[in-house]
């Protein structure tokens, strides 16, 4: 196993008498695309909740390598290399694109220099161009975030997760509400991506899951039904009989 594995290991929490995950288990192999998949209510928001931080497991650990990070509040938890991009809730509309990604990579700098003018964060400068660049944003720099169209919004939130250089990306379906063709930039965006990053999926785009993601966990009833490669898992009779048999 490699030294930035993301091991999930009997992970299990419960709402009142519902036990939304259950037991369950699996790792996360580095610059691989891992997707959870599984039916409405299957446990995969509180899944990902329990790796980025959001909640606290009742029982069970999220390990990056050495590191246990299972009761680490998610600002620790993305200083130690977890980030997790929240759709568009993240940004400053009122803000340009490149005062987005310049207050994203704030978080590079230690806790003595946040408090410096962005400007003068020199480390944070040198990210924001390169991430300018990976992600074309070139000639949106000075444009209002709010101005962007929804894909542009969706991909400038990547780009913030970005900019603090985790070692794990966490998406939330990356492509939803996409015209088609801007779900093939993402797609490939997302492809690229995982060259450097660890990158998390959750996504009900079947097609998509399929071409995109090196392993895929299926979740159902708050159990893991099954993971594997995504043709493995496809034609896993479990996972026909509970997701796709009625999806
Ligand atoms: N904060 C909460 N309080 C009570 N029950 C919850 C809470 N969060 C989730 N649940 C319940 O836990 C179960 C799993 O929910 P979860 O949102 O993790 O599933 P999901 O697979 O992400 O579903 P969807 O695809 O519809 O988003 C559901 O029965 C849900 O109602």
């Amino acid at each position: 196993m490699s030294a930035n594995t993301l091991q999930i290991r009997n992970l299990t929490r419960a709402f009142g008498g519902l036990v939304a995950v259950d037991d369950v288990s699996f790792d996360v192999a580095p610059r691989r695309i891992t997707t959870v998949i599984g039916p409405n209510g299957a446990g995969k928001s509180t899944l990902f909740n329990l790796i980025s931080g959001a909640l606290l497991p009742d029982s069970g650990s999220v390990r990056l390598g050495a590191l246990d990070v299972t009761a680490m509040p998610p600002q620790r938890r993305q200083r130690a290399g977890i980030a997790r991009s929240f759709q568009i809730t993240n940004l400053f509309f009122g803000l340009t694109v490149g005062e987005n990604l310049r207050l994203a990579a704030q978080a590079l700098e230690s806790r003595r220099h946040m408090v410096l003018p962005v400007g003068r964060s020199r480390r944070a400068l040198a990210k924001v161009d390169e991430i300018i660049y990976r992600f074309g944003l070139g000639e949106k720099v000075r444009e209002l975030a709010g101005n962007l169209s929804h894909g542009e919004q969706r991909r400038l939130e990547i780009a913030m997760c970005l900019a603090c250089e985790p070692q794990v990306l966490m998406m939330d379906e990356p492509t939803q509400g996409m015209s088609h063709h801007d779900t093939q930039d993402t797609a490939e965006l997302v492809r690229s991506l995982a060259r450097d990053v660890t990158v998390m999926l959750v996504e009900h785009d079947i097609g998509l899951v399929m071409d995109l993601s090196d392993h895929v966990v299926v979740m159902h009833q708050g159990r893991k039904l099954a993971d594997g490669a995504p043709r493995e898992v496809r034609d896993n009779p479990a996972v026909q009989a509970a997701y796709f048999g009625n999806h």
